[in-house]
């Protein structure tokens, strides 16, 4: 396919990156990048590069790729609780000062030939070129301008969140949470450069009104850095600051919000990078999903003989994707929302509930990269030593693991499922007074286990186990997600009522119940052949 003239907007990480691509793939197109700051004016502090996306951009551009490693700051990473700490090894996770990679990505796109236009400002109609990249980020003024026509939505999240910056390099990442007269803060900090760290600071809307904040952050031009704030929390994280100071750079409180676009394509025009999509800082993916688009953006067209062609093969290909890390993300983002209802868990377990909380690394593969932390973890789960864990064969250790419920001892954490009718009681019929059986059976159909709906669904059932119930048999639809949300409900009702929690889910999400028996989100799991969930389930979930 022959372009002749390609503009991009936005001179971010997506954008710059693209620009290069598309430029060595058509060397005699005019590739113009327009962006509306300059490079002085950057913002932003450090971002993660993970080992995977290292590998696909050694695949699509090595050059580039030496510059960022070089520029990057390979660290381990620690949860800090009650003075306990909890270390792993990131693998090749790289932290990366943003304007740093700009720099790198700034430079590669002028070797190649792309013409750099800072201090530009365009709008759709106002360009004239074969093909136009907007990739003008998560405030995408393009994206705004035509909603409509790409479907646009935004979800705001009801926790908030700053970036701030110190200026020293802590050893590790850490994750670390501080308590103050008004609630808890946490932090997600990493060094990012010999002399900056970055800490990413969140807190629940509670706690933010509590210490002032809503009125701090009203008072602070868009262009400022809310300096109240910035003094409160390097009070509140002084232990971890080691005496530095937080650096703001626009640095005011936010709420995070999840992007998504149903269709990213109008005429030539083409969304990427935040412009399209965004997740959750938890998963530290935002510049991943930019630069992988714009690998995935190169290839269609390379691929295609036409650009409707092209950029449909674009969005089929990258939406998957995409929709994978924002489930992710998602997922993570409550995980983290709900951090500090769980900071007594031992910190060993802790990091061993933060690795398995989105369903992406399961506990035998994490052991395989950092096999003492998940020893010390199952040792404390188990209370034996840890030197009587085994190495293989984790998750069915974890599953024959004996349990204690008030004056009953199950033999191992696993029902068998021709235990459910005998040990549990449907929906309809558990409005009397406890039978024989003495678990609820519940079916869970909630996405969110910490939405209205869930809060009274916890509380229904917390009103149970005082009606005299032991406890509950959470069951639902076969598919994992659902699986993953019903360890989140189990996790509520474990620490919010005394009863007992049994999570069932099909035998292939074995490593999710093993996992979420560690991270005290069940107390007894019971893996079922597909046949076993019969549609009555279904039934009593909508009798429910
Ligand atoms: C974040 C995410 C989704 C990124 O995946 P990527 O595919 O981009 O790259 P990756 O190289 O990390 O993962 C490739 C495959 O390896 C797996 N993996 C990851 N970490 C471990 C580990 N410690 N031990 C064993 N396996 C690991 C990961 O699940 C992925 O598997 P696959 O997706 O099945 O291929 C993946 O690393 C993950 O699930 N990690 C779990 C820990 C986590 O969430 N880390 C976030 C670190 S960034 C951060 O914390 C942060 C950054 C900026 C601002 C605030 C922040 N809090």
């Amino acid at each position: 396919m022959r372009l002749d003239n390609i503009a991009v907007l936005g001179g971010g990480p997506g954008g710059l990156y693209t620009a290069r691509l598309l430029k060595l793939a058509h060397p005699d197109a005019v590739v113009r990048v327009y962006e509306q700051g300059t490079p002085e004016t950057t913002f932003g502090f450090g971002v993660a590069v993970a080992g995977r996306t290292q590998r696909n951009l050694e695949e699509a551009d090595p050059a580039t790729q030496a510059d960022i490693i070089a520029a990057g700051r390979p660290h381990d990473m620690r949860m800090l609780v009650d003075g306990q700490a909890a270390r792993v090894h990131n693998g090749p996770l790289i932290g990366i000062a943003r304007p740093e990679l700009l720099a790198v990505l700034d430079r590669h796109a002028r070797a190649a030939g792309v013409e750099l236009c800072y201090g530009e400002r365009r709008r759709l109609g106002e360009i004239d070129a074969d093909l136009i990249v907007v990739a003008d980020g998560v405030s995408s003024q393009t994206r705004t301008e035509h909603a409509e026509d790409f479907g646009a939505e935004a979800e705001i999240a009801g926790g908030l969140y700053l970036w701030a910056g110190a200026d020293f390099a802590l050893e590790t990442a850490i994750f670390a949470p501080a308590t103050t007269a008004h609630g808890t803060f946490v932090t997600h900090a990493y060094p990012y450069a010999p002399d900056r760290s970055t800490f990413l600071i969140e807190t629940d809307e509670a706690t933010w009104r509590a210490a002032g904040f809503d009125a701090t952050t009203d008072a602070t031009a868009p262009d400022e850095s809310d300096t109240t704030a910035l003094a409160y929390l390097q009070d509140a994280f002084a232990e971890h600051l080691d005496g530095h100071h937080l650096i703001g750079n626009r640095t005011r409180w936010l709420r995070f919000r999840t992007v998504n676009c149903r269709r990213w394509t109008r005429g030539n025009a083409v969304l990427l990078g935040d412009a399209a999509h965004t997740a959750h800082y938890s998963v530290g993916s935002g510049t991943k999903l930019a630069m992988e688009d714009a690998i995935a953006l190169r290839d269609a067209i390379t691929g295609a003989t036409d650009l409707p062609t092209a950029l449909a093969v674009y969005e089929s290909t990258r939406r998957p994707q995409v929709e994978r890390l924002q489930e992710l993300a998602r997922r993570s983002r409550l995980w983290w929302d709900s951090f500090p209802r769980r900071t007594n868990l031992p910190v060993d377990q802790l990091m061993l509930a933060y690795m398995t909380r989105t369903g992406n690394v399961g506990l035998q593969r994490f052991a395989g990269t950092n096999p003492d932390i998940v020893r010390r973890g199952l040792a404390g789960f188990a209370g034996i030593d840890p030197s009587h864990v085994p190495t293989e064969g984790i998750v069915e250790w974890v599953l024959a693991q004996p349990f204690t419920h008030g004056d009953h001892t199950w033999d191992s954490r696993t029902l068998n499922p021709a235990e459910r009718d005998r040990l549990s009681t449907p929906a309809p019929d558990i409005a009397a007074a406890p039978t024989s059986a003495d678990l609820a059976r519940i079916p869970v159909m909630l996405d969110d286990p910490w939405s209205p709906e869930a809060d009274t669904l916890v509380k229904g059932l917390h009103d149970l186990v005082l009606a005299g119930w032991r406890g509950f048999w959470l069951t639902g639809p076969l598919d994992r997600g659902c699986v993953l949300t019903r360890l989140d409900v189990g996790e509520r009702l474990r620490t919010e009522t005394s009863g007992l929690v049994v999570v069932d889910g099909p035998a292939s999400c074995r490593d999710d119940l093993a996992a979420g028996v560690v991270a005290a989100r069940a107390d007894l799991v019971c893996p079922l052949p597909p046949t076993e969930m019969s549609s009555n389930t279904l039934e009593e979930a909508h009798r429910a």
